[in-house]
């Protein structure tokens, strides 16, 4: 018989790398939020996976890259605090892109972490049989990895391939959380990510950095009794923008836009929740957030 693992893993990329999609695809259920913009993913979302003789927790971390402002660099921290505390890591490198400055500094960056280093090459339903032969054969010399793994989160390629070869690296141990747990991020920083998602939605001229959402208050609402489709549950949330234009930007022609943000930040969250929402969404300026450490204090980074 084998011997009971348990562990964490978590995984680095560039931006759109494929990371929460893969992770989505390991765990079988929608926990992160997705996104086809960079850097949407900001905090660690874990994904547990428990079979019979193994659990598998994983960190989704958010994307590394250079630093350029204070947020950058607290990202960075959050990512190498990340690569201390887990396991095994993957690195993410799409078979569609060429490997570049960005991979490699990934990869000067993982030469220091002292969990071993799966090397997962995604996306492989976008290219040819022979262009991911070609990638890996590059990808093996760009670092020292324990293994390597091509896969298609989307096509299901090779997805069970890598849980066991993540499994194989977890140090032997009983299950470190409840059958049928799926995440443990709190329930409104889950909902903050889905606002975020939704104000950035379609917005092409803006960091998705420029951004931040807090949601200020949940408040039960008694159901009235002459309308069962009254909201039961009152969202308040802040999305902070830093400049003017911003503002302009996700309000847009009188008001349109914001009123389609919240109705798509809506029906994610009451997806999330499984239970309808009334959603009071403010703007505000917060200048210069990004680099003022009293600001990024209270929005929890
Ligand atoms: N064809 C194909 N597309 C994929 C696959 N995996 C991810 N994608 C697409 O690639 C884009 C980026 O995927 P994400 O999972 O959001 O990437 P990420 O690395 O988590 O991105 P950040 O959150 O920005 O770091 C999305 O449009 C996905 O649909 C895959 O296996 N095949």
């Amino acid at each position: 018989m084998t011997e009971h693992r348990s562990g964490f893993a978590a995984f680095v990329g560039r931006p759109n790398v494929g990371k929460s999609t893969l992770m989505n695809a390991l765990v079988g259920e929608k926990v992160a939020i997705m996104s086809s913009r960079p850097q949407t993913t900001r905090r660690a979302i874990r994904g547990i996976i428990t079979r019979d003789d193994a659990q598998l927790i994983i960190v989704d971390t958010p994307g590394l890259h250079r630093p350029r402002t204070l947020l950058g660099e607290r990202l960075n921290d959050v990512v190498r605090e990340t690569f201390a505390e887990v396991d095994v890591i993957g690195f993410c490198l799409p078979a569609d892109e060429k490997i570049g400055p960005g991979d490699a500094w990934i990869a000067r960056e993982l030469a220091q972490a002292k969990a071993p280093v799966v090397a997962i090459v995604t996306k492989v339903d976008k290219v040819s049989r022979d262009r991911v032969a070609e990638h890996l054969m590059k990808v093996s010399e760009l670092g020292e990895f324990i293994d390597l793994v091509p896969v298609s989160s989307v096509e299901g390629i090779q997805v069970d391939v890598l849980t066991d070869v993540l499994i194989k690296h977890l140090p032997k141990g009983a299950a470190l959380y409840p059958t049928g747990e799926v995440t443990d991020e709190p329930e409104d920083v889950m909902i903050a990510e889905l606002i975020r998602e939704a104000a950035l939605e379609g917005v092409h001229d803006e960091l998705p950095h420029s951004i931040a959402v807090i949601v200020e208050e949940m408040e039960e609402r008694p159901q009235a009794e002459d309308d069962p489709r009254r909201p039961l549950l009152i969202i308040r949330a802040q999305l902070y923008v830093e400049r003017d234009s911003q503002k302009g930007i996700i309000i847009g022609h009188g008001g349109e836009r914001l009123k389609a943000v919240g109705a798509e930040a809506r029906a994610g969250i009451e997806r999330l929740l499984g239970r309808k929402v009334y959603l009071d969404l403010h703007i505000k300026i917060a200048k210069e957030w990004q680099r003022d450490p009293k600001q990024l204090g209270r929005m929890g980074f």
